[in-house]
């Protein structure tokens, strides 16, 4: 976890986030306690609604704001089906907002529609919950990350692969596993190969949506320490989407709660636990991590999809 939490005192809260989000606690603590900073992405009013029609406009996500400072992690907790990767697939453009706007360094990439900048795409990462959905079965893991630079227009052959020992030496995988195939490695394994192709492309945000979910207790933790040692070496911000509050607690700065599509608490790791505001936020502290709901598993599944295609280049949004 970063060491700021403990210390963190509130940063000043934008207008947007008091005016567009009532339920939001003002307890909007920033990472810095002193000089605030800019926030790297700024999340205003968020709408989302699938298979939107003027007919049809219920929105899953409403009225979602929320910032991410450069070198934090914001958790994102909630019930099943409370819009926790929807909030997620959006910031990574895999879906189109319905209302609202998302600012990155500042620029609303929203205001680009379908034609999202490309530097955008390589500054905005993801990780996913099953690594054997997103990689590619048929090749060698390491041509997930020289295709990844390929996509970007990135180096000449020499170079990429050099970057891609590097991101290797990053996550822990040796050079031996350059050219294995995913059924050849273990999930943990498979997720630093994940971690590694987010990396690979200098990521200034990276979305860990259930990154952990799928992997047995001990290589959860392992992934979790990487993922903290990850960034205090290089400085990028996550969002991580997680149901288990006990991973989100440890790595997480600030912790978003969101319920039926809203966000009804925000505040520092340590106040969300400590002092829960909201009767919806100690409820969920209380409850088990068994109690999830059915159709989850089917979300699951829909989701891992998404994972596939997006990493395989396949998903414009
Ligand atoms: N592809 C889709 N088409 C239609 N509705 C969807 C789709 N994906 C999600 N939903 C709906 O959107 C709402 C939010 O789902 P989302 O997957 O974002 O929740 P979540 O909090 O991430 O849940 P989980 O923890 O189970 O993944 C749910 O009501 C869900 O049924």
């Amino acid at each position: 976890m970063n060491p700021q939490v403990e210390s963190a005192a509130p940063a000043p809260v934008p207008a947007s986030v008091s005016g567009s989000a009532p339920e939001v606690s003002p307890q909007q603590a920033g990472p810095e306690a002193s000089a605030p900073r800019s926030p790297l992405l700024s999340v205003r009013d968020l709408g989302i609604s699938y298979g939107a029609s003027k007919r049809n406009p219920k929105l899953v996500v409403e009225g979602v704001t929320f910032d991410i400072f450069p070198g934090e992690t914001l958790g994102l907790v909630g019930e099943s089906g409370s819009g926790k990767s929807t909030t997620g697939r959006a910031v990574l453009r895999l879906l189109d907002v319905a209302a609202g706007s998302i600012a990155f360094d500042g620029v609303d990439i929203t205001s680009f529609g379908r034609s999202t900048p490309l530097s955008y795409r390589r500054d905005v990462q993801a990780v996913f919950q099953d690594p054997s959905m997103s990689l590619n079965p048929r090749q060698p893991v390491h041509m997930a990350l020289t295709a990844a630079l390929k996509r970007h227009g990135i180096g000449d052959a020499a170079s990429r692969r050099a970057k891609v020992h590097e991101a290797f030496d990053l996550v822990g995988l040796q050079a031996a596993h350059l050219n294995r195939y995913p059924a050849e490695l273990s999930g943990g394994q498979q997720q630093r190969v994940a971690i590694a192709r987010a990396l690979v492309l200098d990521p200034k945000l990276v979305i860990c949506d259930e990154a952990v979910s799928a992997l047995d207790l001990s290589t959860q933790s392992q992934i979790i320490n990487l993922l903290s040692d990850l960034q205090e070496e290089l400085g990028m911000s996550y969002l991580f989407i997680a149901h288990d509050l006990g991973i989100v607690r440890h790595i997480s700065d600030r912790i978003a709660v969101m319920r039926t599509g809203r966000l009804v608490e925000l505040a520092t790791a340590h106040d969300l636990f400590e002092h829960p505001q909201h009767a919806y936020t100690r409820r969920l502290l209380g409850a088990s991590p068994a109690e999830h709901p059915e159709g989850r598993v089917e979300r699951r599944a829909q989701r891992t999809a998404y994972a596939k295609l997006h990493a395989e280049g396949l998903i414009e949004p």
